[in-house]
């Protein structure tokens, strides 16, 4: 057999690269079997209720939880890098506002790039700055898209509030109660990390080529914004309006099943059994839907999960009660995915950091399929 047919007859591609091993890591187990999740050795639900996303993100970046101390010095990192260039805002005034928030996310971010100084700097130190920096910034430009796309000024960060309240006081320009401040505490957290999914999976590809770290984030951001991923979220509450009420649940899903179509905030290329996360948010939502006075949303999503569940045997993921929820916080439903891009940043860069000790560029193989060897054959005789 000649070297180049040992080349075509590979063994066949992994769909999705599904199960395939790709990379050592200590900072998230996500058992899709027993639906378990640890960052960093933590269980979720333990985080969940005793932790706040500077917590996590910290936990994340560094392998530990914070002492007292360290915790009141990122906190004061975080703060003192809040604010972002004036013509960052400048730039995004001049985008079209009708353009998706993810889209305009994706373009700030890159553009943040260009105006850090320090972007190009190598040293684990500085990369770890930017980590924090993007952390504390990425909330900044989704308030900034929401107001500027609504005709507002963006809300300029208080540092008296906490990371959760400050980016609900930049998104509505009102100090937050206590509890919508723990309800995007607890979204930031439940979202923060989930191993080698596709947005995170894309931003070590592009790190392990050794660019900056905003291209990396950039084309996180990207990946994520995809409906398979994180756009499922903005997906969810578009079915949840198109179907109104709780009556409506059952002709919908037998209408889409019959289309074989697909049940947004449904299945998981991971787990098998219910998402660890989902719980969370499923409570929140019922809460908050009682205290609104509009528990509608809640009831349908409850409808919805019985029934799918039937039809699919999927069970939903983190995106679909993130849906009802975040409906119930005020939060319009294209913004979502922002939401989860400000949490999922403290993930992304904890794994762009990790790739970069002992890295490796990542170039996989194709099975190729194609031609054979073929010669040119001249425009005019094609
Ligand atoms: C934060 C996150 O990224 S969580 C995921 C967010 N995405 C969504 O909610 C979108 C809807 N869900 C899906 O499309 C899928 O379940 C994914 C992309 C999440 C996972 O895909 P896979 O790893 O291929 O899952 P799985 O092996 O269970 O899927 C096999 C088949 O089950 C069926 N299936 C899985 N999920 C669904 C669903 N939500 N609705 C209808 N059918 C489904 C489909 O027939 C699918 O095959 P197809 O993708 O060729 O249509
Ligand atoms: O892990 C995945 O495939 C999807 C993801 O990001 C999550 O569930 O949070």
């Amino acid at each position: 057999m000649s070297a180049e047919d040992v080349e075509k007859s590979s063994s066949e591609a992994v769909k999705g690269l599904k199960g395939i091993i790709a990379a050592d890591s200590s900072i998230c187990l996500v058992n899709g079997t027993i639906g378990k999740l640890l960052y960093r050795g933590y269980n979720i639900d333990d985080l969940a209720e005793n932790a706040t996303f500077e917590d996590v993100s910290f936990l994340l970046l560094n392998g530990e939880l914070p002492t007292a101390t360290q915790l009141a010095a990122y906190q004061a990192e975080l703060k003192q890098y809040r604010s972002i260039p004036p013509e960052l805002i400048d730039a995004l005034k001049k985008l079209p506002v009708s353009a998706p928030p993810m889209a305009l996310l994706r373009s700030i971010t890159s553009l943040a790039g260009v105006y850090d100084p320090n972007a190009e700097i190598e040293t684990f130190e500085n990369r770890l700055q930017i980590s924090i920096k993007l952390i504390s910034q990425i909330p900044t430009i989704v308030a900034a898209i929401h107001r500027v796309r609504q005709g507002l000024e963006p809300v300029e960060p208080d540092p008296e509030l906490c990371h959760a309240g400050n980016f609900m006081y930049m998104i509505n320009g009102e100090k937050p109660s206590e509890d919508a401040t723990r309800a995007m505490d607890l979204i930031l957290t439940l979202h923060a990390e989930h191993g080698l999914n596709a947005s995170t999976f894309t931003g070590r590809v592009i790190i392990a080529t050794l660019p900056d770290i905003y291209s990396a984030v950039t084309g996180a951001i990207g990946a994520l914004k995809g409906k398979l991923h994180g756009g499922a979220n903005t997906e969810v509450l578009k079915t949840l309006f198109e179907i109104g009420s709780v009556e409506n649940v059952a002709p919908y899903v037998k209408k889409v099943r019959e289309a074989k179509g697909k049940f947004m905030g449904f299945g998981h290329a991971v787990y098998q059994v219910e998402d660890p996360r989902a719980k969370h948010l499923k409570e929140l939502s019922r809460r908050l839907g009682e205290e609104t006075g509009e528990p509608k949303w809640y009831e349908m999503s409850i409808e919805m999960e019985k029934l799918v569940y039937e039809e699919i045997k999927r069970n939903c993921n983190v995106d679909f009660y993130s849906a009802s929820l975040q409906h119930y916080m005020g939060i319009p439903g294209d913004l979502f995915t922002c939401i989860f891009a400000a949490s999922r940043i403290a993930g992304w860069c904890a794994h762009i950091l990790e790739q970069l000790d002992g890295n490796k560029i990542i170039r996989p193989k194709a099975n190729y399929i194609g031609y054979d060897e073929r010669p040119v054959i001249p425009v005019t005789e094609r």
